[in-house]
């Protein structure tokens, strides 16, 4: 039996109208999260990674407007809702919000009250979604936070944000995303500020608690180390388009498009020299001007002149489930 899709995302398109100009931040973008996996988005930092999550969470900034596409999100299999179609304050998006769909960010302090312990904040969550009494909120709290192998969870249950530590917050905030038992974690860079001891303890956490509770996750990162370490599949993005999906072991064993190949070979230990992508020539371009054709093509090795900066490729599955936006690949079905 095929798995269950939790969500969809179908030609995403989220623009942000400023006075300087348009910013294309996705510029349709598919994608499909299976139930119980982990779907990695991966790409280098303004590539629209961030804006997919919040347009799918529904909490864009005003200067935002998604022009068109479908989020389907299907909690149970059966009944199918376009997130789209709902006004972002309406109380139908408000439940889904933070119960259904639950999100963890890069810098925890900012997702904490300063005046409030972190346990009052995690039951008030828990007490504004679900019909329990406060002691069982109380009670779910500590169990979740104990979960997260957060030493003597009772006096944490007490603290305010500012007395833990970055990493020891950011468990408190995976606890409280997690409690709800949501259908999709989205995890926008939710190690990046740690060090790399803790951020390894936490990724391996998440991993094991996704498991036991089934939750699909959205992880966003600009590392495909950790990708390699978590994800079931990925998509790569570049300047708001999606231009390679598939298995991660098939994008580890068989890369195709010429950026996924350099974010590779970025990585300390495969057979990168500098950790940054100094492997790729130049820099992102201008988001308010963006290339013509490939929007890769002023830094691909591969560029093919009166081509690549003429049109632009269509994204083609080259074998089941392995999908690229580039002129090098004809698919299976084209
Ligand atoms: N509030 C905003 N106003 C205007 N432009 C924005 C805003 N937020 C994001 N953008 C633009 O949208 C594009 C995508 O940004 P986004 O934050 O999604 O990238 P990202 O891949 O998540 O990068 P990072 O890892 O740095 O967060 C970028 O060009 C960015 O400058």
């Amino acid at each position: 039996m095929e798995t269950q899709k939790v969500l969809k995302v179908k030609n995403l398109k989220t623009y942000f109208e400023l006075d300087e100009g348009t910013v294309k931040a996705v510029d349709g973008i598919s994608f499909e999260v299976k139930e119980g996996e982990i779907f990695g988005l991966v790409g280098e930092s303004g590539c629209g990674k961030s804006v997919t999550a919040l347009s799918i969470m529904r909490i864009l900034p005003k200067t935002a407007r998604i022009l068109e596409g479908e989020i389907l999100f299907s909690p149970n299999g059966s009944n199918t809702l376009n997130l789209v179609e709902f006004d972002q304050e309406s109380d139908e998006l408000r439940k889904i919000r933070g119960k259904d769909i639950t999100m963890i960010f890069q810098e925890p302090a900012a997702s904490f009250s300063p005046v409030y312990t972190v346990g009052e904040q995690i039951m008030e969550a828990i007490l504004l979604h679900k019909d329990v009494t406060k002691s069982k909120a109380r009670q779910m709290t500590i169990e979740m936070l104990k979960k997260l192998r957060l030493p003597n969870p009772e006096k944490i249950f007490d603290a305010y944000p500012f007395e833990l530590s970055g990493g020891m917050l950011q468990r408190c905030m995976i606890a409280a995303a997690l409690v709800m038992n949501p259908k999709i974690l989205i995890a926008d860079e939710p190690t990046t500020a740690l060090d790399v001891t803790i951020q390894a303890q936490i990724l391996y956490l998440m991993k094991q608690l996704q498991k036991e509770y089934g939750t699909s996750i959205i992880l966003i990162t600009h590392d495909m180390g950790v990708i390699a370490q978590m994800a079931d599949r990925v998509a790569v993005m570049y300047l708001g388009k999606i231009v390679e999906c598939s298995a991660v072991y098939e994008i580890f064993s068989n890369p195709l498009h010429p950026y996924t190949k350099a974010l590779l070979a970025s990585i300390p230990g495969l057979g990168a020299r500098k950790s940054k992508l100094e492997t790729i020539k130049g820099n992102v371009p201008d988001p308010y001007n963006l290339p013509s054709g490939c929007r890769f093509h002023p830094r691909c090795p591969q560029f093919i002149k009166g081509l690549c900066d003429v049109e632009e490729p269509q994204l083609v599955e080259v074998k089941p489930g392995h999908v690229v936006q580039c002129f090098l690949y004809k698919g299976v079905r084209s």
